[in-house]
């Protein structure tokens, strides 16, 4: 067995964290032959609550689980971490966007990422869920400048999972006959889902989604707004934001990030802009991405038409806006 390492959960009294943690514990992002130590960071009102969680963990008898630190110190909670799952925040309510959630969030993550800064190994690898998850991974590298900008990403492989979902759906396949949807800009109502880079193996052989779906309005219209609009639809379903199906993606994330992505496949995720596609740089817009070696590299050469670069454009300029709302509040 190989040694021990520590990963940091925010959030650890929370909903996700109450799935994500067992995922986990059982070896599904580091491997199955990998133990590892949690630390469960959340605010000192949750640490009664947090007791139970860490009592279950007990219970579950994982043999992954060597060491549970529960916490709501910083400096513990940070201390010498490899993995950072930054969930810990304020969830939206109906009819709120996500970006109404910056002044709750933000100031949360500038304060962890000086946290990460002192207290976690320089090669940590830093997953910021809670929302406005983009612009809160951007100030969070901010305020560690001594760990590499490219440690830090946002999750948008929630909205990933729910695109490749609808597209399967629609074709009558299962998930993993489905692949290289890519979900690009901010984790928000502006993302913009795209399809048309994906295939989709029917009868034994890939081909274009586009194709397979004869070039059907639906790609353009329905397919964009239902994947944009999902987590609204599970707040006014369940009255709770979606958590078991955002542990999967947290999960599916740093798996990708541990282990790379499969040759000839790429995923989404929000990563420090730099001026590919025209994206404005220095905001975390999500990009599909390969990764190998855990450093991820944007995927190169995707054709951007009409109707895509307007959709990018909208995106990205939403994310500028929240950049600069979330510089002023941290300043405060
Ligand atoms: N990027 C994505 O795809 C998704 C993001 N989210 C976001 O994830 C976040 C968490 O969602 P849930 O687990 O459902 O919320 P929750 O309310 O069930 O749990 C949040 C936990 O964070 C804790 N917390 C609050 N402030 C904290 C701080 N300063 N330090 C540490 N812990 C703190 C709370 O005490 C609570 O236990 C929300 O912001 C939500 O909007 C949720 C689903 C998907
Ligand atoms: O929609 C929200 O604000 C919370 C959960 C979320 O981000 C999602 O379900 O995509």
């Amino acid at each position: 067995m190989s040694e021990p390492i520590r990963v940091v959960v925010t959030g650890a009294a929370g909903q996700i964290a109450y799935s994500l943690i067992y995922m986990l514990s059982r070896g599904e992002v580091f491997g199955y032959d990998q133990p590892i130590i949690l630390h469960l960071l959340d605010i000192p009102p949750m640490m009664e609550v947090l007791e139970g969680v860490v009592m279950e963990i007990t219970d579950c008898a994982l043999p992954l689980v060597v060491g549970v630190v529960p916490t709501a110190d910083l400096s513990v909670a940070f201390k010498d971490v490899e993995a950072a799952f930054m969930v810990g925040s304020m969830p939206r309510k109906k009819g709120m966007e996500r970006k109404d959630l910056l002044s709750a969030n933000v100031k949360i993550f500038k304060e962890q990422g000086e946290a990460l800064d002192k207290y976690a190994k320089k090669d940590v690898k830093v997953l910021v869920v809670g929302n406005p998850a983009n612009t809160n991974a951007l100030m969070c590298s901010k305020f560690a400048p001594s760990i590499p900008k490219e440690n830090f990403s946002a999750m948008t492989r929630l909205d990933q999972n729910r695109a490749q979902a609808a597209v399967a759906n629609r074709l009558g396949l299962r998930i993993n006959q489905v692949r290289n949807v890519t979900i690009w800009g901010n984790h928000s109502s502006t993302q913009f889902p795209d399809a048309f880079h994906a295939s989709a193996q029917i009868n034994g052989i890939w081909k274009p989604v586009a194709e397979a779906l004869n070039n059907s309005p639906w790609l353009k219209d329905e397919f964009v707004t239902t994947v944009q609009n999902r987590g609204a639809a599970v707040i006014a379903a369940r009255k709770m934001s979606s958590a078991m199906s955002a542990a999967k993606a947290a999960a599916d994330h740093m798996k990708d990030i541990w282990h790379g992505t499969a040759p000839g496949t790429y995923t989404s995720m929000a990563v420090l802009s730099d001026g590919s596609y025209g994206v404005p740089a220095d905001i975390m817009f999500s990009f599909p991405v390969t990764i190998a070696n855990k450093q991820w590299k944007i995927v190169q050469g995707l054709s951007v038409d009409d109707f895509s670069r307007s959709k990018l454009d909208v995106t990205a300029k939403e994310l500028l806006e929240e950049k600069q709302d979330a510089v002023a509040l941290c300043q405060d």
